[in-house]
């Protein structure tokens, strides 16, 4: 059996891989990164150490990869494979579409009947799946689109398991938290699908994925906003703050409010799951940067994800959402000056004011109730961080004072 992973990053090679390669697939990576790829073909193999008192060490096996430039090769590989993952950002799913359409028709050009194909977006955010097929289908020709239609399948999953950025002398070698979890609705699924083992088969993803993206997701992000503020540089560092913690746990009642709302989870079995998952934050044997759980300020303010999304809902069915507020508003103040986003943001803000910003970029419009909470918390917060007039508030603070 042959799985086509896309990204040998951190969530590829630290989740995905290992899972795969367990189920007995031969996994080929598909990748930018040249001395990664050129290790994985060499070595087929590589080590993935559990972030654990132990630090329990195992080896994944029968592995490969192409370097996504090596279009035919590639296109040929998914061509034949039983599965493709994907886990390159959902930002960058546009520039690996066009490699598996191509993958997809010759497929479907080189048998009538082909055998079912599962492609499924390990990304963070909901219908990433659908995202992908969406923008794979673009490149497909009309009478193929039908065609794939009846083998391929686009299930979107949900994936949980915190990997931070590696800085190992060994390019392959990725340390993982020891919690893992991979959902997969059974109703997305077609003909001849073969368990993976280790993955949780659900009759509906949606309760499993909005859990994990407002609380886990929802949660270390608001730990990444509110540890930027008071100029921490890691996660563990952040949530060592009691201010800081009490904030997090406060934005995950809120999220946890509009949950046991939404899907009937039971109240106290919700704490428990909140209570586990900043323990999980928390991991003494990892240092996990701000810089990467706070990454791409634009996509998690946007109002489909983690923040805006949860806040709009609970907004809209009376519930709290003052702390939700808050870690939008941080989020609104991260200026990276490495993170892309970031910058933009901070341009964005500066040239056309946040009360645009809100409308166009998070959904927010001028009438809606959280827009004017929104920008009151934001300027408490201009006034309350001076150190941010150093990069580019100096100007917006000022006007604020006056
Ligand atoms: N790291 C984590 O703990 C988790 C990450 N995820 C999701 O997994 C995805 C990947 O995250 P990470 O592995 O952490 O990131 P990463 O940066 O370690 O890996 C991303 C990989 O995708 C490749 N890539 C990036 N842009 C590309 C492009 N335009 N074209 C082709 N390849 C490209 C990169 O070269 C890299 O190998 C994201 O959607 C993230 O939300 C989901 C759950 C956990
Ligand atoms: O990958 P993203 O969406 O930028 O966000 C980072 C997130 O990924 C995770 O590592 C796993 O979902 C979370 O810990 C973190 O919130």
């Amino acid at each position: 059996m042959r799985a086509v992973h896309f990204g040998a990053g951190n969530i590829g090679r630290g989740f995905i891989g290992p899972v795969l390669s367990d189920s007995g697939y031969e996994v080929c990576f598909v990748g930018r990164n040249r001395l990664k790829i050129a290790q994985l073909q060499e070595r087929g193999r590589y080590p993935v150490t559990l972030a654990n008192d132990e630090r329990d060490r195992f080896i994944v096996e029968n592995v490969t990869a192409l370097h996504l430039k090596d279009q035919e090769q590639v296109a040929q590989a998914v061509a034949e494979a039983e599965i493709v993952t994907t886990a390159v950002g959902l930002t960058a799913l546009k520039d690996i579409a066009g490699a598996i359409a191509q993958g997809i028709e010759n497929r479907l050009n080189s048998n009538a009947y082909p055998k079912p194909l599962h492609i499924i977006a390990c990304e963070n955010g909901v219908g990433s799946s659908q995202k992908l097929k969406n923008l794979v289908y673009r490149h497909l020709k009309q009478p193929l689109k039908g065609r794939a239609d009846r083998c391929v399948a686009f299930p979107d999953v949900m994936v949980d398991r915190i990997v931070p950025v590696q800085t190992h002398k060994d390019p392959l070698e990725i340390v993982v938290e020891p919690f893992s979890e991979w959902v997969i609705p059974r109703s997305e699924l077609i003909a001849d699908y073969t368990e993976i083992k280790g993955v949780h088969y659900v009759d509906s993803l949606d309760s499993y994925l909005e859990r994990k993206l407002f609380t886990v997701n929802t949660g270390h992000c608001s730990a990444a906003y509110f540890g930027y503020l008071e100029g921490c540089s890691s996660i563990q560092e952040a949530m060592s703050d009691p201010g800081i913690k009490d904030r997090v746990r406060g934005v995950l009642q809120e999220t946890g409010a509009l949950l046991v709302h939404l899907y009937g989870f039971d109240p106290a079995a919700h704490d428990r799951y909140i209570h586990k998952i900043m323990d999980r934050f928390i991991n003494p044997n990892f240092n996990d940067k701000i810089s990467r759980v706070a990454r791409s300020p634009l996509r998690k303010l946007s109002p489909n994800d983690r923040l805006l999304r949860p806040a709009m809902l609970a907004h809209e069915l009376g519930l709290e959402t003052s702390y939700l507020v808050s870690a939008i508003t941080s989020a609104l103040l991260y200026g990276d000056p490495n993170d892309q986003e970031a910058v933009l943001l901070q341009e964005e803000i500066r040239t056309a004011g946040l009360s645009a910003v809100l409308a166009s970029r998070l959904g927010v419009p001028a009438e809606h109730p959280l827009h004017g909470e929104i920008l009151k918390a934001y300027r408490r917060a201009c006034l309350r961080h001076p150190h941010l007039a150093s990069s580019g508030f100096e100007s917006m603070v000022q006007i604020l004072r006056g």
